[in-house]
């Protein structure tokens, strides 16, 4: 995912305290983060659809091509301001240069020059930040309206198939545990279940994991009809106990509190048989060893007495992680088929409407040392063609293994946009905004993002549309495949060979979705079947194919998702953004400080690369809108304005210095134009969150992050990429750590596991020099207070401005450096003045032995 490039001003002056005033949120509540006017009927947001809606309605509308959703505007009480601000800030920051080019004067000359080349850089991507956001839209699905036109009255359904992709890399990374409560929520999800599969793709080959799949199988029999039965919400088991609160009896029916109890008690018993895997697996993989000849290789065996063509507890040669043979394996088949792998159980029915369950597939890729396995994006091409094969879903959706679906309605939802009268047809793909719920109360390190989730896809979905953003995203199958949208495809479309690969059933498939033929029921799964299954999942399948360039998941990119949306949109297809009032999906974010720097110099060094390949917005995709190419050249370059950051907030150091030192004279009158440019981006954020929906604290912290990956995570990856140009080495995926540190009585342990890595050392010495800054700025103060004069004593505390605006932004990370301590933040601002204090009694002395008197 890229991530959000803020209103850059972050790093000038402007007025702050030490104290963390971002822990009171507008309405006082400490930690706040109210939804203020997130919904359709927000109070900035109005009905943008009036007259299509009227036109439908005219044209008789229902020939089954219906409104399905609904687009809101943003009010022009609060649009009009907006886009003034916005010019006469752009007006501002012109007259702001012309002004300092004019006043070439500066004690240090190329410093001066420095910061005007900064200056201009950070208008030059302030627009490319702002220019996209001059016309948000919401567009908020009819689900109604989708029932009425899809789901027969006969309790048959007109909707299309869809394929769910669950990707895990892991089974201890990535807790099983997680893995399994994503597959459940969707095999619970609310959508007709002889049209929709689930696969999961398993890139570690472990038999753990497929055995975790076969529990699942188990268990959902019980889960599945359970929610149905009584609407239950999160469908993912794990969630919903921990989060709702229990039924009271005496409020809830008889017949639920038994079955709640009846539930729970498999959950728990389910959950304890796959922490147990690890060591069933073991045991009777020691059984069936001790009965072989003495010397023959340790093998992992399944449950049926087979060797699991897998990884190997005992590792051996073909038998690894990264080389094993591919695996394809169908845990619970389709529903019309009537039998399920996993559900021999005796337990009597829930007795909801429907029991029956969706397809679920196991996957592992074949994997080979000698191949590039091109991370995710290989996995998700994998499962694209396996089910081809299987179930060709018209429709596909993806899932991190750490997000679960937590509305049983979003994929109705998004199909809503897919099958719209409006663009449907020529709409690829649907993202949905990613929320996260393992985040502490007052977001220290940003991770809800919500600036870039409600405020900057917001504003793009008013243009050709949200980019895609890796996870909760749902395509349409003949996007992925590279084909033109309608509206410019031809009607001579053949799937080749060489550029899907060599396999009939797979070319088949792809003919079959090209001319919208819809086989509910998979074909036989019989050995050959099989044997081909594993051949579209091999290593070499992809080779030579147009599979990671032109077909697909992108390849050669540690940000695979910003790509393949890129290359999509680059084609003319369009994309939108699902809103809902209760959030669709949600997920595990990194709430450790080191893990999100590096998910962080992931994100924005694969910005990098993209800007640097053939995909690069200047010229790539030539069907792109010019402000979409805008916002991908801002998610692009982003990264590079970090430098410019970093470099004044190392300046400080010059009131180390014992003369007066100034970037540019007349001194006032630069900084009132900083503060005047500065202010403005702020008031121009301020209306940014009414329309967005989301808390000062959400639009400061990602100015407080921003600063902080400013000083971190974005120049590692500046000179990550400055290296991979000379060397061509790409980054390194590395899988987001779900693993928390380990302590049983508070939930946010992680957040006080302070991780040294080097990138972290300019954040280190800008915190340094700024408090060191500010200290001896008290001893300055001491020591000339009879000699300077008014104008140097108003310089002086201009100049303190900004390092206690440095400081405020940087406030979340000393509280990283304290540890275990900073669970009480209190500390800090106790600790804080002290060391002001002593620092400027260090100068005081140090002026003292040096000069021998104080001049006053
Ligand atoms: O070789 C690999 C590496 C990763 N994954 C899967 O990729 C997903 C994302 O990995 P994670 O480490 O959780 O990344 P995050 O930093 O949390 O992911 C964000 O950023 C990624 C792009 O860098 C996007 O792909 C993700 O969707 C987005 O949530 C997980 O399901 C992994 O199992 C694989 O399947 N195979
Ligand atoms: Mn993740």
């Amino acid at each position: 995912m890229a991530s959000p490039a803020p209103a850059n001003g972050a790093v000038y002056a402007a007025n702050g305290g030490l104290l963390d005033p971002l822990l009171v949120s507008a309405d006082g509540r400490v930690g706040a983060t109210k939804k203020a006017g997130h919904g359709a009927k927000g109070k900035y947001w109005a009905a943008a659809d009036k007259a299509e809606r009227r036109a439908a309605k005219e044209s008789g509308g229902e020939d089954g091509r219906a409104l399905l959703f609904r687009s809101y505007k943003v009010k022009g009480s609060l649009l009009h301001p907006y886009r003034v601000l916005i010019c006469m800030r752009v007006i501002a920051v012109l007259l702001f240069f012309i002004w300092r080019i004019k006043h070439n004067k500066s004690d240090v000359m190329w410093f001066w020059t420095l910061s005007v080349v900064g200056d201009v850089w950070f208008g030059f991507s302030w627009l490319l930040n702002q220019l996209p956001k001059f016309n948000p839209i919401k567009t908020i699905p009819d689900l109604t309206a989708l029932k009425r036109h899809y789901d027969l009255p006969d309790g048959t359904s007109r909707l299309p198939g869809i394929d769910v992709f669950v990707t895990t890399a892991d089974p201890i990374d990535e807790p099983i545990l997680y893995t399994m409560n994503c597959v459940l929520s969707i095999l619970a999800v609310d959508y007709p279940v002889d049209r929709l599969s689930c696969y999961l793709s398993d890139d570690s080959g472990a038999l753990m994991l497929y055995e975790a799949l076969v529990e699942v199988g188990k268990f959902a029999p019980l889960w599945v009809p359970f929610c149905r039965k009584y609407s239950i919400e999160p469908r993912a088991p794990e969630s919903y106990f921990e989060h709702v609160a229990p039924p009271q009896a005496g409020r809830a029916t008889q017949d639920f509190l038994n079955d709640y109890r009846r539930v729970q008690l498999e959950y728990d018993e389910f959950r304890a048989r796959l922490d147990k895997l690890a060591d069933t697996i073991r045991k009777r993989s020691d059984v069936y060893n001790s009965m072989r000849a003495e010397g023959d290789q340790k093998a992992t065996w399944m449950a049926n007495g087979t060797q699991w063509p897998g990884t190997w507890i005992d590792p051996t040669e073909n038998h690894r992680k990264g080389h094993h043979a591919g695996i394809a394996k169908v845990v619970l088949d389709h529903p019309s088929r009537g039998h399920h792998d996993g559900s021999e159980t005796n337990s009597p029915s829930i007795g909801a409407t429907d029991e029956r369950l969706p397809m679920l597939v196991y996957v592992s890729r074949e994997k080979n040392p000698s191949y590039d396995h091109n991370k995710k994006a290989g996995a998700l091409n994998a499962q694209l063609r396996a089910s081809a094969l299987i179930s060709n879903g018209q429709l596909i959706i993806n899932f991190d293994c750490d997000h679960y679906i937590n509305n049983s309605q979003a994929l109705r939802s998004a199909v809503c946009f897919m099958l719209d009268q409006r663009d449907g047809d020529n709409t690829a793909f649907v993202q949905f905004p990613q929320r996260f719920d393992n985040v502490d109360p007052t977001d220290r390190y940003g991770n809800h993002n919500r600036v870039f989730f409600d405020g900057t896809m917001l504003a793009l979905n008013g243009l050709q549309g949200p980019s895609y953003l890796g996870t909760g995203c749902m395509f349409r199958r003949l996007a992925l495949y590279g084909i033109d949208p309608p509206r410019c495809r031809a009607d001579d479309i053949i799937a080749e060979a060489s550029k899907f690969g060599n396999s009939t059933l797979f070319l088949d498939s792809v003919s079959k979705a090209l001319k919208q033929e819809r086989t509910i029921t998979p074909p036989p799964l019989d050995d050959t079947f099989f044997a081909e299954l594993e051949r579209v999942v091999s290593c070499a399948f992809d080779k030579e194919t147009d599979w990671g360039k032109g077909v697909g998941y992108i390849y050669d990119i540690a940000t695979e998702d910003i790509v393949t949306g890129f290359r999509i949109h680059g084609q003319g297809w369009r994309s939108l953004y699902c809103t809902m009032e209760h959030d669709a999906f949600c997920g595990i974010a990194p709430i450790n400080l080191t893990e999100r720097l590096h998910q962080i110099v992931r994100w924005s060094g694969g910005s990098l690369e993209m800007f640097f390949s053939h995909n690069n917005p200047l010229i790539g995709g030539k069907k792109l809108w010019l402000i979409q190419r805008v916002s991908y050249l801002n998610m692009t370059v982003y990264p590079v304005t970090s430098i410019f950051i970093l470099i004044y907030a190392l300046s400080p150091v010059m009131w180390l210095i014992p003369a007066e030192v100034y970037i540019q004279r007349p001194f006032t009158r630069y900084i009132e134009y900083l503060l005047v440019v500065i202010v403005m981006i702020h008031m121009i954020g301020w209306l940014e969150i009414k329309w967005a929906g989301i808390t000062w604290l959400d639009y400061w912290r990602n100015e407080q992050f921003f600063m902080i990956g400013s000083t971190s995570a974005y120049p590692a990856a500046v000179l990550h990429m400055a290296v991979n140009l000379l060397t061509k080495k790409g980054i390194h995926f590395r899988v987001t750590s779900k693993q928390t540190a380990a302590d049983d009585n508070d939930k946010y342990a992680d957040l006080y596991d302070f991780r040294w890595v080097p990138m972290l050392f300019p954040s280190v010495v800008v915190l340094m020099f700024n408090v060191g800054a500010i200290g001896v700025a008290l001893g300055k103060t001491v020591v000339y207070f009879g000699v300077w004069t008014t104008a140097q004593k108003k310089h002086a505390a201009m100049g303190l401005m900004f390092n206690i605006w440095v400081m405020f932004l940087l406030y979340p990370f000393a509280l990283a450096i304290m540890g275990r301590w900073a669970k009480r933040p209190i500390i800090l601002i106790v600790l804080l003045p002290v060391i002001f204090v002593l620092v400027a009694l260090l100068y005081v002395a140090l002026q003292i032995l040096l000069n021998g008197v104080i001049p006053f």
